[in-house]
Order: C-alpha cells, then sequence, then structure tokens
C-alpha cells in the first residue's frame, strides 16, 4: 500500500499501489502525500504525473475504513488542496476507473488524460454518502451544474468519451496512457496554471438556477424515495452558487456528518460488500468459488420466449454470447423474434451512447431463431423459460437429455418449482441447476442460482460465473418451493391480503409501503406480476375453485385464516395491468398509470358487510411493521432451512431484485437495526391475538438471536451452523 515515484525526462511519475482497486487507504494518503511533496519540492522535476497500478487509477476512498479514526488523519482534502496549488503541472493519467475521491484526486490535477476504456464518477451516492473531498466542489465549477448534478445525484459511471465531451477530460487515447500523460505534461510546461485550478474558479451560471434546483430535489424524492443522500448531493452542490470553494468543502464535510448519524450510509456500505461477498459461494462439503473452475459457455440457447425469455435472449446477447432462441411454433418464434430485435435495438442505441458503436457486431452476441430444438446440439448451455407447469418442463428437460450434447449443462428458469424433480428426468441431474431471473430479465441485477440435490460443484461454478458475466448479482440458494425470495413473499402478502380485508384500501397499503422506501407497493406489483398467477397456483393447490374442499369456511383453509379477496378480483375478471383492472384502475388493458379504483373500495366495503368484520384501519406504521415483520420471519425460517448461507444473501435478493430500499440495507439488516427483541415481541403480539395465522408465529432463530439480545448482523452466521444445509 504505498505510492510510488520514478523519473521520466523531468517529471515525476506517482503511481498509486493499492490492490485491488488502489484504494485510498489511510496509508496510501500517507504515501502520495509524501511521494507528492518531494517530487514538488525537488528541483530536477519540473511536472507530475498521477497514475495508478495494475490498469486502474482509484476507485476512490476505501470504504472499510469509513467510521474508523484513520479517516481523517490525512485528508483527501489536505491532498487534493495540496496538488491543486503546486506550481508545477500535475497530470491525471487514468486508466480502467477513477472513481469516488480517485475523480476528486484527478480533478485536483491541473490536467486529465485518460484510457478509452476507462470510467469515471463520483457514485459515492450508491453507498449513501456525498462526494466530500471537494468533488461537489470542484465538478460544477468544470462541467456546469446541470451535467455534474446529472452525475451526482445518479452516481453514474461515465465512459471516458462521454467524460471528454463533457469537458471532465482533456485527452482521450487508447493505448499508452501513462506516456500521452507525460506527453502532456511536457508540453504544458511554462503554461498558467490559474485558470486549471478548478477550486478558485467560478461556477458558470444557468437561467432559473432556483427552479432548477427544486426540480431536482422534487426528483430525487419521487425517485429515492427516502434515500436522503440524493438530496444531500444537491444542497453540497447548490453551495457552489453562494458559498466560496473552501466554505462549500467545509459544508461538504456537515452533509457528510449529518448522513452518517442518519445510518443510511452504513446499510448502503452494508449492501455494497455483500454483494461482493455473495459471489464467494460455499457449500458444506467444501465446495468453494475459488477452488472449482467454472466451464466457459461459448453459445447458449433460450427455450421459451415468452417475457422471461426474451429478456434472457437480451441479457446473453449483451454478453457477446451467441444465443439460439426458440418457441414451438412460427407464430410465436415470430413474435419473440420482433420483441428480442427491439430489446437489442434498445441495447445498439445504449452502446452508441457509450461511444462503443465501433465494437465488431456491435458487441451483441448474435441471436439465431428456430422452432427446431434440434438446433441445440451443439451449444454449451440451455436456459427452459417456458410458463410454471411441470409436466411441461419435464417434457422438454427430456427431450434435452437427448438432444444436447453430453457436457451440456441445463438451467430451468423456474421462479419456484422443484429442481430435483425437473433434474430427475434428465440423463445428467448433477448438470441441471435453476437459474431464476427476475424480470424484466435484460434489466433485472438478481439471479438466483439454485442448486439441486445432484447438481455438481462445477454446474454451480458455471451458473456464479454466467451471471457475473451477464452482469447480474448471482446468489447461491437451496432448493424448496419459491426458493428465497418468492418464499419471503408469501407472509408479507398474506399480510397485505387481511390488512385489506379488515379495512385497509390498496393505494392506503402501497404508500405506506413506498414511504418505506420500495419502488413499488405491494398491490401495484401484484397488479404489475398478474393476479391470475397466484389463483392458478391456488386452484392446483386446492384452496380455491372446483378443486376447494366443499364446505370449507370461505375464510379458512385447513384451520389456518384465508382470504379470499385475490381470488374474489379474479373471478370477475381483474387480472391486474393486463386487464386494465385489478387492485387499481389503468387507462387501458395493460396500461402503466394505476388509479384507486372506486369498485374496489365498494367491493372490500360489501366485503366486510357481509362477513361482519368491523372495520380496522390500520396507520402507516402497523402497516409497515406487520408486512415487513411477517416477510423478516420467513427470513429467518429460510436461514434455518438452510436454503440461504446468511442473511447477507437474503439482503442482496431482496435489494435487487424485489425493490427494497437499499439505504435500509435489507430486510435482514433492517431487523437487526430496529431490534430483534422488538420484531420478537411484535411478532409475538400479533401471533397470539391470531393463532390461526401461522406464519407470524416467531421463527426458531429470531427468538435464539433476540435470546442473546440481538446481536450485530455480521455475527448470526456463527449462531446458524449448516444442520441440515440445502446448499
Ligand atoms: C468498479 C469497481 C471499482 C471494481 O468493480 P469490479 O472489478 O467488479 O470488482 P469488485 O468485486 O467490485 O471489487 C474488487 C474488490 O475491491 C473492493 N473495493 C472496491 N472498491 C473499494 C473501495 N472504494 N474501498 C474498499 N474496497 C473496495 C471490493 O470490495 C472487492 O473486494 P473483495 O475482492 O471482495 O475483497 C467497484 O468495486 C466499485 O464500484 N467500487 C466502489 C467505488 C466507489 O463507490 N467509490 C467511492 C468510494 S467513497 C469515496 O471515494 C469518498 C471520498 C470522499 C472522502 C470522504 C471521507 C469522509 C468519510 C467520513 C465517513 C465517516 C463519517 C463520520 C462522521 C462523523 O462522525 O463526523
Amino acid at each position: 500500500m504505498a505510492a510510488t515515484r520514478r523519473l521520466t525526462h523531468s517529471v515525476a511519475v506517482i503511481t498509486l499501489n493499492n490492490p485491488p482497486v488502489n484504494a485510498l487507504s489511510y496509508s496510501l494518503r500517507r504515501s502520495i502525500i509524501k511521494e507528492f511533496v518531494d517530487a514538488s519540492k525537488d528541483s530536477s522535476v519540473e511536472a507530475i504525473v498521477l497514475c495508478g497500478a495494475n490498469g486502474k487509477f482509484c476507485a476512490g476512498a476505501d470504504i472499510k475504513e469509513f467510521g474508523s479514526t484513520s479517516v481523517d488523519s490525512v485528508s483527501l482534502n489536505h491532498i487534493n488542496d495540496t496538488i491543486e496549488s503546486c506550481k508545477k503541472p500535475v497530470v491525471a493519467a487514468i486508466e480502467g476507473v477513477a472513481l469516488g475521491g480517485g475523480l476528486e484526486l484527478a480533478l485536483s490535477c491541473h490536467y486529465r488524460v485518460a484510457n478509452v476504456q476507462s470510467l469515471v464518477g463520483l457514485p459515492e451516492v450508491l453507498i449513501g454518502m456525498i462526494p466530500a473531498a471537494g468533488g461537489t466542489q470542484r465538478l460544477p465549477r468544470l462541467i456546469g451544474i446541470p451535467a455534474a448534478l446529472d452525475m451526482i445525484v445518479r452516481g453514474r459511471h461515465v465512459p471516458a468519451t462521454e467524460a471528454l465531451q463533457l469537458g471532465i477530460l482533456d485527452e482521450v487515447v487508447k493505448t499508452n496512457t501513462i506516456d500521452a500523460a507525460v506527453q502532456m505534461a511536457m508540453k504544458v510546461l511554462g503554461q498558467p496554471l490559474e485558470n486549471r485550478r478548478l477550486g478558485t474558479l467560478p461556477v458558470q451560471a444557468i437561467p432559473n438556477v432556483d427552479t432548477f434546483l427544486d426540480t431536482a430535489v422534487k426528483r430525487a424524492k419521487g425517485q429515492f424515495r427516502g434515500a436522503q443522500a440524493p438530496l444531500a448531493c444537491i444542497e453540497a452542490v447548490k453551495a457552489t452558487l453562494h458559498l466560496p470553494f473552501l466554505k462549500g468543502v467545509e459544508n461538504e464535510r456537515v452533509l457528510t456528518a449529518s448522513l452518517w448519524s442518519t445510518g443510511q450510509p452504513q446499510a448502503q456500505q452494508y449492501a455494497f460488500f455483500s454483494e461482493r461477498e455473495v459471489g464467494k459461494w460455499t457449500t458444506p462439503s467444501g465446495g468453494k468459488w475459488d477452488k472449482v473452475p467454472p466451464k466457459p459457455i461459448q453459445t447458449a440457447a433460450v427455450i421459451g420466449l415468452g417475457t422471461m425469455g426474451r429478456g434472457i435472449v437480451t441479457s446473453l446477447s449483451k454478453a457477446n454470447i451467441p444465443v439460439i432462441a426458440i418457441e414451438q411454433d412460427a407464430k410465436q418464434l415470430d413474435q419473440g423474434r420482433q420483441a428480442v430485435n427491439a430489446l437489442l435495438d434498445r441495447e445498439v442505441e445504449k452502446l452508441k451512447l457509450q461511444g462503443k458503436t465501433s465494437v465488431p457486431g456491435n458487441g451483441l452476441g448474435s441471436v439465431k431463431f428456430t422452432v427446431d430444438l434440434g438446433d441445440l446440439h451443439s451449444v454449451d448451455l440451455i436456459i427452459e423459460a417456458v410458463y410454471e407447469n411441470m409436466q411441461l418442463k419435464k417434457e422438454i428437460f427430456r427431450k434435452l437429455s437427448s438432444i444436447a450434447k453430453p457436457d451440456a449443462f441445463l438451467c430451468t428458469n423456474t421462479s419456484g418449482l422443484n429442481v430435483d424433480e425437473i433434474a430427475s428426468v434428465t440423463n445428467r441431474p448433477q448438470q441441471v441447476i435453476g437459474t431464476h431471473f427476475f424480470s424484466p430479465a435484460n434489466i433485472m441485477r438478481l439471479l438466483e442460482v439454485v442448486r439441486g440435490q445432484k447438481t455438481s460443484l462445477t454446474t454451480i461454478a458455471t451458473a456464479m460465473s454466467l451471471g457475473k458475466t451477464l452482469g447480474k448479482v448471482a446468489v447461491l440458494v437451496g432448493n424448496c418451493p419459491l426458493f428465497v425470495g418468492n418464499r419471503m413473499l408469501g407472509p408479507y402478502l398474506e399480510q397485505v391480503n387481511y390488512l385489506l380485508e379488515e379495512g385497509s384500501y390498496p393505494e392506503e397499503i402501497d404508500q405506506a409501503l413506498e414511504e418505506f422506501g420500495f419502488a413499488m407497493g405491494p398491490c401495484r406489483m401484484m397488479d404489475l406480476a398478474g393476479l391470475d398467477v397466484g389463483w392458478r397456483s391456488r386452484m392446483e393447490q386446492g384452496l380455491t375453485g372446483t378443486n376447494a374442499p366443499p364446505g370449507a369456511p370461505v375464510r379458512q383453509r385447513n384451520g389456518k385464516r384465508y382470504s379470499p379477496l385475490a381470488d374474489l378480483l379474479c373471478e370477475s375478471g381483474r387480472f391486474g395491468q393486463k386487464t386494465g383492472k385489478g387492485w387499481y384502475q389503468y387507462e387501458k388493458a395493460g396500461g402503466r398509470i394505476a388509479k384507486p379504483d372506486p369498485w374496489v373500495r365498494d367491493f372490500l366495503d360489501k366485503y366486510r358487510r357481509t362477513h361482519q368484520i368491523a372495520r380496522h384501519q390500520a396507520n402507516s406504521q402497523e402497516i409497515q411493521d406487520r408486512c415487513m415483520f411477517a416477510l423478516i420471519n420467513e427470513g429467518f425460517r429460510v436461514l434455518e432451512d438452510s436454503i440461504a448461507s446468511g442473511p447477507e444473501d437474503i439482503d442482496v435478493i431482496y435489494n435487487n431484485g424485489y425493490g427494497f430500499p437499499k439505504h435500509r440495507g435489507g430486510p435482514m439488516y433492517y431487523a437487526a437495526n430496529v431490534g430483534l427483541p422488538k420484531v420478537l415481541s411484535t411478532l409475538e403480539n400479533y401471533s397470539k391475538a391470531n393463532p390461526d395465522v401461522p406464519s407470524m408465529k416467531p421463527a426458531f432463530l429470531l427468538r435464539k438471536l433476540a435470546a442473546v439480545g440481538g446481536p450485530p448482523i455480521k455475527e448470526w452466521r456463527t449462531q446458524l451452523g449448516n444442520t441440515s444445509s440445502k446448499l
């Protein structure tokens, strides 16, 4: 962890060296300042170049050090101010990434040269912070308030070509970035540096700036629902208008301290590291991510071009993997082809915006459309994405057994069916695995990788590695009905139904959970997913419809409370967004604008009268507690059953697949934050009053952890043991 210095001509080249990403740890910062001060005093040095070892400039402050005392001992601001005020020209040579404190360091240099493949950005907002080493003050002075705000509030990683256009970079090169920076340093020798010191420049005025900033605040409040960092970013940038540079930097510090006191940065940083941890999968049999090499996937196929299949094809093609896309007849194939082509066109547009038009074939893998399963004889990996029907899936896997080459991997995109049962009809259960994508599959980051009993370690390694190649966060889970995410959704939605029965309206429930921070409330989510999906499954389970036990009480099944509300909606043709009516009404079938529906209110009021239910209108807190604690309780059961290997896995699943607010860390982190004794007592009280709702009976593991005072989440794993692991 050091910065090293060498002399090229009369230019001192200082290299940041702290693998893997040259994060600005305390010792690296101390070393940079020493080398820099020495170079600036050295009379044989006329100019200075700052670069990073191993093809990476710098990924910013060392996030692991936040909250520890070493953070401020040699502050990044001190380094930046020393660089900016240097009398010799200083050039940043950017390769790989210049993110957060890394870009702030580069912005304090007088010139910036970057490799065309590199990315720059101020992504602090994504870990609940603001760029607090002068970034909110220097960037607007360089590229203006609108462009700077867009980058800072969204935490966007900006490709070098775009950064050049924005004026962040002075030159972009294809090769030899450090040599180009040295050349630049020699070229500018003797030129005045005053107008290169961003901290001394005024910020460019824009018309109606107050309205512009007010709109930005409104948009951020709507988009980021309760996250404080985006608002603090806007506040910090706004200060460039009325505070001198140094005061603006002091303001960054005040805003950072205030953000820290909300607990949101800690939650988002936990989420950041959890995402990386889940990639390091292990199994009780000794399988380990770094011990089992994945098989390379050069070609893939997707069977079924419905919503999921189309997204998966697009995702594979985006990762430059040639795909064969299969449908059962010409008509469906044609519809699938049109939909996939439209999605791919959008991807090409995005690549163009990133300046990647010169990539051969636009950087997308080819897609071949066919109705012939026989075409799959030579592909490396096949993903079945037909609709959720066990018989149909088994029929396909039986056929694949004889068609696919012996070493091909067979994946099922089921969202909850038994992977072992599917694998059992094949001649290679060790190469069968669940790859549960989330809709839209070309956009959503989550991939649940479901291990069957016979799935081999190589198959796990290959599916996990494929997830990474597709730019997803892959989480290894065990095989049980509905796996992790959807299984936990069950008790959560059960509470939603009970709240509706008791007197809440859909929009009230959604509002409470959107205020909590969910991207979408549960009633809108059910409408979007299609109410008929659950209805069909309940019919298959004999809970409703013609298979329901004759004479069963309307609101009870097998001695447990049951809500028939969603069944009744479906019986009147209200399947959600697709039919234009569900818990809400929409402008048309397939419409997206949800409006509260007076019909639904009447229906609920009548239902309560019929069943003599006294109206209880729950407030937001009750709605949030009942829904969240139901979800969390099932999360503890998932851990007890070893379906997920730790609370971090559950949190990553919810943050990336279910619109859970990252600033709360994830449901299990949230539980730890609320305090497990409180979660337990709330569930106990509910359970006592409602013994016919077993899902709310506190889980054994919750009791166990609450009994020892609710330890910090990082200590939960040691309490888990791995008695009955399904991983
Ligand atoms: C794009 C990446 C850089 C690389 O991606 P990839 O190639 O896919 O690799 P990864 O798996 O993601 O990462 C590889 C390993 O590196 C680790 N890593 C990555 N970045 C960091 C980092 N910044 N710090 C530490 N470690 C990092 C990662 O965990 C992996 O480790 P492992 O192999 O799993 O062990 C990608 O990684 C990425 O996007 N990184 C994050 C970039 C980022 O967000 N940068 C911004 C950081 S914040 C910053 O720079 C802020 C600067 C201003 C300084 C302000 C200081 C104030 C602090 C105060 C806090 C306390 C307040 C107290 C208040 C009071 O009381 O007063």
